[in-house]
């Protein structure tokens, strides 16, 4: 999928009269395809713009254009068609804690099934070879009849994720994919989305708090602070020096949680006082 913004700017419907614009005079352009990673300090409008271009939230000026169309100037029965084209992962996944996991899976698909569809699904799951094969993806391929409760956050989220693979989307929107997975499974979440996602010509936009993985998984870059795109990069032109002026005053943020292996000596060395706090 194309998206094409034009000085676009949006705002929450509940944010405080005098907030300043979640997002400001933002001009971007993304090719079909394309597979980029947004990053930036807490607040800088991330999420926002993943809402936006979703069609969860609407410009309050400027232009959207998802494959040509203005989404917002469509009737009703368009813009539903247009959304199940497109796949939103918030970043905790909206999984019911009763359900089983290959239901879960499954829902990935309910935006392009009518309504008796839909509600036949939920009672005799169809295609699970398919969910099956989703979850392998993420190696969680022995949960597919295990309630979601009984699974871990990490493990949730990856489920989550798998839905992505079944959904009938040319776009996935990837809010913070790999908030509750440790590096090793970042890793491999990311390399399946990429691959999965450019077999199928999906257009990848991703947030993403792991700088590194940024840098080294995704070859465009783009930084958001207050509201605005800092830069818009390949990602080998990101210099130390502009992450730098990114993450100013947020800098815990671009160097996130020391290793645990970097963590124990500096323990070690400290006081006793200190290891308390
Ligand atoms: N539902 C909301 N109502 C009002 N203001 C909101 C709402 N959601 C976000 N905001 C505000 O919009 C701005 C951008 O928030 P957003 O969640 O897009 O940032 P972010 O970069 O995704 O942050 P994080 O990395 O912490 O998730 C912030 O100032 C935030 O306080």
């Amino acid at each position: 999928m194309r998206l094409e913004l034009d000085q676009l700017s949006a705002r929450h419907p509940q944010a405080r009269s005098g907030q300043a614009a979640a997002l400001q005079s933002i001009d971007l352009r993304i090719a079909p395809g394309e597979q980029l990673a947004v990053i930036g300090p807490s607040g800088a409008g991330k999420t926002t713009l993943l809402q936006l271009l979703g069609c969860a939230l609407p410009p309050a000026s400027g232009r959207l254009r998802l494959d040509g169309q203005q989404p917002w100037t469509l009737p009703a029965a368009q813009l539903r068609q247009l959304r199940a084209s497109l796949f939103l992962a918030p970043q905790v996944p909206p999984l019911p804690p009763r359900q089983r996991v290959v239901t879960s899976v499954l829902a990935g698909r309910l935006p392009a099934m009518g309504l008796i569809e839909s509600l036949l699904a939920l009672f005799k799951p169809r295609d699970i070879p398919a969910v099956f094969e989703a979850l392998e993806c993420f190696d969680l391929g022995d949960k597919l009849f295990q309630r979601v409760d009984r699974l871990s956050g990490g493990e949730r989220q990856r489920v989550g994720l798998a839905r992505a693979l079944l959904a009938p989307a040319r776009l996935w929107l990837l809010d913070e994919p790999l908030s509750s997975l440790d590096p090793e499974r970042s890793r491999q979440a990311i390399a399946v989305l990429r691959e999965q996602a450019a077999a199928r010509g999906v257009t990848l936009v991703t947030t993403l708090h792991q700088v590194e993985v940024a840098l080294q998984q995704f070859p465009r870059v783009i930084g958001m602070r207050d509201g605005r795109l800092m830069f818009d990069l390949p990602s080998e032109q990101v210099s130390p020096e502009r992450l730098a002026q990114l993450y100013r005053h947020h800098e815990q943020e671009l160097h996130g949680a020391a290793p645990v292996d970097e963590l124990v000596p500096l323990a070690q060395a400290m006081p006793v006082v200190m290891q308390c706090r």
